[in-house]
């Protein structure tokens, strides 16, 4: 996939709002595989609802969602299950990793569906992070900072051509985030993906693009 085409997109939970000022709903944008944006917006302006867009867990929205070529609301399950196997990587706000499952096994249930990643290449992503002496603990007994990272690790585990990053670094301090935007920048690069970076103030330190208010 090499773009993603936003067309007018409304969220309904904003259909009656008379003073909406956004770059993103109800406007025409592009966003191109290779590149680098970052989404700014207060909170609830709607970044995980953008977000949710783009991942088809949600469809409450007017206009249109094109892959390619492709409109996403014609998408069948399948369609999907491919999309966020191959081709679009999120890193949800709230995580979403399984509390009773370890970091390691939290990493692994996404990793063994591709077999992207060797362990060695994830050991080291721990390390990196600071949280090598994580990797058996159960992710409902890790701070938050901490799960955050093993949900970035998850979330490059697998090929992209868009990662979706909502909120990446909110419980991070300094010297993690900067680590972490390297490792992620790394994999993107490497694959030729495109990264959206959603922040509500406090964001990753890089070199965007473009920047757009939602
Ligand atoms: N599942 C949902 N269905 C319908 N409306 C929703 C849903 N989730 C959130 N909303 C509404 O959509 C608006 C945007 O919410 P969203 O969670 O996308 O904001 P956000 O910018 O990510 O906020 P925050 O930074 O505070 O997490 C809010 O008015 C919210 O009440």
């Amino acid at each position: 996939m090499q773009t993603i085409n936003l067309t007018s997109v409304l969220p309904q939970v904003f259909q009656q709002s008379k003073d909406l000022k956004s770059e993103i709903w109800k406007q025409n944008v592009k966003f191109e595989r290779g590149h680098l944006y970052l989404v700014e917006a207060e909170s609830g302006k709607g970044k995980s609802t953008f977000c949710s867009y783009i991942v088809g867990y949600r469809h409450d929205y007017s206009g249109t969602v094109m892959f390619d070529d492709r409109d996403t609301k014609t998408f069948k399950v399948k369609d999907w299950v491919e999309m966020r196997q191959q081709h679009i990587s999120h890193l949800f706000q709230e995580l979403r990793l399984f509390p009773e499952l370890t970091a390691w096994e939290n990493v692994q249930i996404k990793n063994k569906l591709t077999n992207f990643k060797d362990d060695a290449t994830i050991r080291q992503w721990f390390d990196m992070l600071g949280i090598g002496d994580k990797l058996d603990a159960k992710i409902g007994r890790m701070s938050f900072g901490q799960q955050q990272r093993v949900a970035m690790i998850r979330a490059l585990v697998q090929p992209f051509d868009f990662l979706l990053a909502d909120e990446p670094i909110s419980h991070l301090d300094d010297n993690n985030s900067r680590i972490m935007a390297d490792i992620m920048m790394t994999e993107a690069k490497a694959q030729g993906a495109g990264v959206v970076v959603t922040s509500i103030g406090k964001h990753m330190d890089l070199n965007y693009e473009k920047t757009l208010l939602l």
